[in-house]
């Protein structure tokens, strides 16, 4: 018998992430990986799947996967599409395929708890607040295939339609599931500036930052975000093979890095179910080759302000999946090349280490290339982002909480004291207190501030030098009132001593 599926009254339910999901009313559910659930969706009739939707993270994405199967026991039949570049980098999809294949054992999460881990070489755990058994029984009541291609996907599923309706395989199910609303500390919301040697010492303070004071607001997907906005991030010593830390925190591994370079700096064809790379953008999407364009220009203008490259299209208004990073711009300062990027939405915690890395391999190239066709030999300067919202998915909060507590404290010990605002010599003279300014590197004097009362000195010195370190300013106020209590006490007065 041929079955439409236009008879079923099945109806899927979404506790998690429901509005990211397409929904019909057959028996298939439909994991896109991280193709666009749209180029599977328009081949297929709603009867033919239960539900169609995207799986990005193994670590993230599987466990409300999970639970939302659970409470669907009328999905008998998972496609589950392997198909990209980025399907293999995030592992997401082959996770799944080994829960369904291997199982789960317990374990600890990559966050320490005490969690199901799937038996695959990629990591995804499932929470433990789901009952063992009905893991078992939902792993033995579908039936799997992987698929390789979109159109093996949706042959898959149409054969899976053909079939005779099944009976659900038991009732729904539902298991607790425990949130915690991070405390967040006051500070101020627009405009916040980060420093850092390496893109992974600059992800960890950047982290530590919108995780303390970033605002929870809703993310305008399903659930919420943690977010600070205009977040400048200051690079300035990247090596130019990347750092990696040992053992290694970031997102990212070595071995993705070099495909996700080639996706800023090189073009690509238009491909099913993939809305855009930034190297398409870049290379040729508005009819000229961006990057070709500004090393031509500063190899003419050394000095030219206009060296941009523009990713966003007026266009982008009028359908979804606009890029994310829209404006890049390069400036030679002092035989120095930096470059700054605009993020007009940035996933700090995923994302941002590979757009930086990415990003510095862009600057890098440029650079060579400007060496190649002029006399200018440039130093690599800093490396600039400006994300406007910088935010932290809900989903990853426990991580960043983890990231923090394992290496925000030894990044602070090892803070070296540098200001470039400069150095302030604090001396007493005809009974009043004398602070001397002078520039960090030679010393040449650049003000002078006099007074006995150190609470007004120090007023003045962080008016005239607004830029000065919160930790500098603190320190001139504690050195002052040492110096403003030896003129009472008539003694004599050494700084730091
Ligand atoms: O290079 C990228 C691409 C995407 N994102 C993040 C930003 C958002 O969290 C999400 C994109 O969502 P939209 O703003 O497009 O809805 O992905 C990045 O951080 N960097």
């Amino acid at each position: 018998m041929t079955h439409t599926g236009q008879t079923t009254q099945f109806r899927y339910t979404a506790q998690h992430k429901p509005n990211q999901l397409i929904y019909g009313n057959g028996q298939t559910a439909v994991i896109t990986g991280w193709t666009v659930k749209q180029a599977i969706t328009k081949h297929l009739q709603p009867s033919d799947y239960a539900v169609i939707g995207q799986l990005y993270s193994p670590t993230r994405g599987i466990n409300l996967l999970i639970r939302n199967l659970l409470l669907n026991p009328h999905v008998r039949y998972l496609v589950i599409l392997n198909a990209t570049k980025e399907d293999k980098n995030a592992g997401a999809s082959q996770c799944l395929l080994d829960f369904f294949h291997n199982g789960v054992e317990e374990s600890l999460s990559d966050t320490g708890r005490k969690s199901w881990k799937i038996l695959s070489a990629i990591p995804g755990y499932i929470e433990i607040d789901i009952d063992i058994n009905s893991l078992g029984k939902l792993r033995h009541s579908i039936e799997v295939q992987e698929a390789k291609s979109i159109t093996q996907a949706v042959n898959l599923v149409k054969k899976y339609s053909q079939r005779e309706i099944i009976e659900p395989w038991g009732f729904p199910l539902e298991f607790p599931m425990s949130t915690v609303e991070p405390t967040v500390l006051p500070g101020s919301r627009y405009g916040h500036r980060i420093e850092g040697k390496t893109i992974a010492e600059t992800w960890v303070k950047i982290i530590h930052r919108i995780k303390t004071t970033g605002t929870i607001r809703p993310t305008g997907y399903d659930g919420k975000w943690q977010e600070l906005i205009d977040m400048i991030a200051v690079i300035t010593d990247e090596p130019a093979d990347f750092y990696f830390p040992e053992p290694n925190y970031l997102p990212i591994h070595r071995s993705f890095l070099e495909q996700y370079i080639s996706q800023i700096l090189d073009d690509s064809p238009n491909r099913e179910g993939v809305k855009y790379t930034y190297g398409q953008r870049l290379r040729s999407w508005f009819g000229r080759d961006q990057i070709e364009q500004v090393v031509n220009k500063l190899v003419g203008e050394i000095d030219a302000a206009s060296a941009v490259m523009t990713l966003w299209d007026v266009k982008d208004h009028d359908q979804g999946g606009s890029p994310c990073l829209n404006h890049i711009w390069l400036r030679i300062v002092d035989n120095e090349l930096s470059l700054t990027a605009t993020l007009r939405s940035n996933d700090m915690f995923a994302a941002w280490p590979a757009n930086a890395m990415g990003l510095r391999a862009l600057q890098k190239h440029i650079r060579d290339e400007i060496a190649k066709r002029s006399e200018y030999d440039l130093k690599m300067g800093p490396l600039i982002t400006l994300s406007q919202s910088a935010h932290i998915y809900d989903d990853t909060w426990s991580n960043a909480e983890q990231l923090i507590q394992e290496q925000y404290v030894a990044i602070c010990r090892n803070i070296d004291y540098y200001d470039p605002t400069g150095n302030f010599l604090i001396e007493i003279a005809d009974g009043q207190i004398v602070v001397t300014h002078t520039t960090p590197g030679s010393g040449e004097i650049v003000g002078c501030y006099y007074g006995k009362n150190a609470l007004k000195l120090v007023r003045e010195i962080c008016a005239a030098s607004p830029a000065i370190r919160p930790d500098h300013a603190a320190y001139l106020g504690l050195e002052l009132q040492k110096a403003a209590d030896c003129i009472k006490l008539d003694k004599s007065y050494i700084q730091d001593k």
